[in-house]
């Protein structure tokens, strides 16, 4: 028995996310809210024979939290891609403004009706987004370390497929993303040079001119997708298959007896498990791999073997993370920096 709520349902990302939940029979009930049409989309997918219950919720007038405390009620995850996305030549940090005070608003809520779920933030800038999370629950007295997450999964994604069609390129050999999956992540925060591939020995296939392309493509992805839809957001279809992946293996986590492997942002300085110095002594929010639970995070589980270009890549994601949490968290205390 598994309540899903989602907040930004009727989204670009929030109906495709919607329907593959739907289409889980571990969720027992799936609530859909948005400022607009949350209704209409429940209503559709809820001809989709299944034994889910399913419900859509909007607010009834601006002032009116109701309708957002009825979709919250009893839910064990809170699934968040309310937001505005990218338009070509912004960057995610141009999205803060407003998506910001989003996060913080509905988390408020999250925080008071359904204190115990786990809490994963879509929206962008995820660097930003999540310690905002964060410092909101802490105001509340309710912020648990190994149930917040932002969801990075998307960088995972793009780096198994990219990375097979570089192994093809370069050496001719098919190996699928299935195949690199969980043996190759991205560790960091979610943009640009935030983000950090580890490619394990993997990278002995590439030249470090492919290397180099692969690491590009991997790192501005997202501006690739916003390039090509002219205006017309961002990734949503590929974001929707990401934060499935993500949310499946939290349900299988909440529902069985197995211990997941996931990778997501966390705030992991009160998290078991060991992260080295150079993150540790500048940052306390880190995309990471870690062992997931019915509690949450288990065990942060830092890869091994980074490479010397791989240690060079985090002294940067590190530097830029800085100020990006930073913005974060002065968001919810502007007197704390
Ligand atoms: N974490 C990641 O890897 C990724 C994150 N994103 C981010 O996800 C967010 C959503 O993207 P899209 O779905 O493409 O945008 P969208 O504009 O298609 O959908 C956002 C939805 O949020 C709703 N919304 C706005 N304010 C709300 C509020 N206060 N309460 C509830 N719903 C509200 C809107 O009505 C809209 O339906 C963006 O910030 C985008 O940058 C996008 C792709 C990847
Ligand atoms: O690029 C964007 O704005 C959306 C996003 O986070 C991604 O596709 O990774």
């Amino acid at each position: 028995m598994v309540k899903i709520t989602v907040l930004g349902a009727a989204g670009g990302i929030g109906q495709p996310l919607s329907l593959l939940l739907r289409l889980n029979s571990k969720v027992s009930e799936l609530a859909l809210f948005d400022i607009v049409n949350a209704q209409g989309v429940a209503t559709d997918l809820s001809h989709i024979p299944s034994t889910q219950k399913i419900t859509g919720y909007g607010p009834k007038s601006k002032t009116d939290i109701t309708q957002l405390q009825a979709a919250l009620k009893d839910a064990d995850i809170v699934v968040i891609p309310a937001g505005i996305p990218r338009k070509p030549g912004m960057t995610r940090n141009d999205l803060f403004k407003i998506n910001a005070s989003i996060v913080k608003s509905l988390v408020h809520q999250a925080g008071l009706i359904c204190p115990n779920a786990f809490i994963c933030v879509i929206s962008n800038p995820v660097n930003s987004t999540v310690p905002i999370a964060v410092e909101e629950l802490k105001t509340l007295g309710v912020y648990n370390p190994s149930k917040v997450f932002g969801v990075t999964t998307l960088d995972n994604l793009r780096l198994e497929e990219f990375l097979s069609l570089s192994i093809k390129r370069a050496t001719g050999k098919t190996v699928t993303p299935a195949e690199l999956r969980g043996d190759v992540i991205s560790i960091g925060g979610h943009s640009g040079s935030t983000i950090v591939p580890v490619l394990n020995s993997w990278a002995r296939n590439l030249s470090s001119e492919v290397y180099d392309s692969l690491l590009h493509r991997v790192q501005y992805g997202g501006d690739e997708v916003v390039k090509a839809k002219q205006g017309r957001g961002s990734a949503t279809l590929s974001m929707a298959t990401a934060g499935y992946r993500f949310v499946s293996h939290l349900i299988e986590a909440l529902t069985g007896d197995s211990v997941v492997d996931e990778v997501a942002y966390v705030k992991f300085d009160e998290l078991p498990g060991q992260v080295p110095d150079i993150v540790a002594d500048n940052v306390s929010y880190f995309s990471l791999p870690f062992k997931l639970g019915k509690t949450g995070v288990k065990l942060i589980t830092f890869p091994h073997s980074l490479s010397d270009k791989e240690t060079g890549l985090m002294a940067v994601a590190v530097n830029q993370l800085k100020d990006e949490i930073a913005r974060g968290v002065n968001f919810v205390h502007p007197s704390k920096l």
